[in-house]
């Protein structure tokens, strides 16, 4: 199986790789679009004609963006949704309210790195948003992509799933210490998984599924993070190929999320890992390049989704 390439690189942004590309009649819905890699996502969707709904948990600042999308792209199709990805019953009253086709999911949202932290079901915070809540609005969503003939699936990932495979003996950290890290590379490798059973489970169906790890951009996830000057120079070292290039604008973040979306060159591909707008390789040690082995494994990818079913039945 050979890699997909395509002209674009780590500077492309998501209004170079929608360039050409019309939406018009697509319907979109973007999650945490109220900030970050989101709004640029949403607004290259919009440029090219889809109607998009911005998933978000504050309605006032969902509208604000929608309104900047409108005014910036002259399409009126923008609107923003309220979803709460950790409360359970929002998911259902997004998921019914939805009706028609969805032609782009794009599970966008995500917490990074936070501090120990549980559901009421005792679920591991970062788990639970990034993987779980994604988990039941695209399941809940299945008819509607399958009446899309065609529907592509965006699960934002990260380099950060280099850290961790999902520990299926200790999902939500009740025999381990807590460590903010680990878990959010459990979560992202999830992301990855998961597109990986989706796109197996759902072929038939014409829907595919591809993860995504956008680049590191300074958005407000990130900047929760407080990284110091130390750590941020470790990574950006990891960077062998383009150290110059670490940083992205949130435009550029989203160009991948947007490529994989869009691009004819992806009809029918389903189940992999982009980086920079490209296929990524194997995740070599040491990088903050490539993707893990066990990320794209099948067995642990069905494991996955058997599990999620059951937490969240
Ligand atoms: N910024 C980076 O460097 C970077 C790197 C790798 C991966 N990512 C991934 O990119 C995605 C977007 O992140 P970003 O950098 O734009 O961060 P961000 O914090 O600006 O955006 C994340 C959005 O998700 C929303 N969100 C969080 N919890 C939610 C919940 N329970 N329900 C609904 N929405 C919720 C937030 O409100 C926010 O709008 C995330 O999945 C993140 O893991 C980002």
């Amino acid at each position: 199986m050979s890699l997909i390439t395509t002209p674009f690189g780590p500077t492309s942004t998501a209004a170079n790789v929608s360039q050409g590309i019309d939406l018009q009649g697509r319907r979109a819905i973007v999650t945490g679009a109220a900030s970050g890699i989101g709004v640029e996502t949403a607004r290259a969707l919009a440029s090219a004609g889809a109607e998009v709904i911005l998933a978000v948990r504050s309605l006032d600042a969902g509208q604000r963006v929608a309104d900047n999308i409108i005014a910036t792209t002259g399409n009126s199709n923008v609107r923003a949704a309220y979803l709460n990805l950790t409360d359970l019953p929002s998911v259902v009253a997004f998921v019914s309210a939805w009706t028609g086709p969805l032609h782009l999911l794009i599970n966008n949202a995500g917490i990074m790195a936070t501090p120990e932290t549980y559901t009421k079901q005792g679920w591991e915070l970062q788990f639970a948003t990034n993987h779980l809540g994604h988990f039941a609005l695209t399941t809940g969503l299945h008819r509607a992509l399958v009446a899309a003939h065609g529907a592509r699936i965006v699960s934002l990932s990260s380099a950060g799933h280099t850290r961790s495979p999902v520990v299926f003996d200790d999902i939500h950290f009740r025999h381990r210490p807590y460590d903010p890290f680990l878990a959010y590379g459990q979560s992202k490798t999830a992301n990855v998984l998961f597109a990986v059973e989706a796109s197996r489970r759902w072929e038939q169906d014409g829907i595919t599924a591809n993860a995504v790890m956008p680049g590191a951009v300074r958005t407000e996830g990130v900047a929760n993070l407080r990284l110091t000057a130390e750590q941020i120079a470790q990574a950006q070292a990891t960077r062998a190929s383009a150290p110059d290039t670490f940083w992205k604008t949130p435009a550029q973040g989203a160009a991948t999320s947007v490529l994989v979306a869009t691009s004819p060159l992806l009809n029918g591909i389903g189940g992999r890992y982009f980086e920079d707008s490209q296929e990524a390789g194997p995740h070599v040690s040491g990088t903050m390049s490539g993707v893990a082995a066990y990320a794209l494994d099948l067995e642990q990818a069905r494991l996955l989704w058997e599990v999620s079913q059951q937490l969240l039945a």
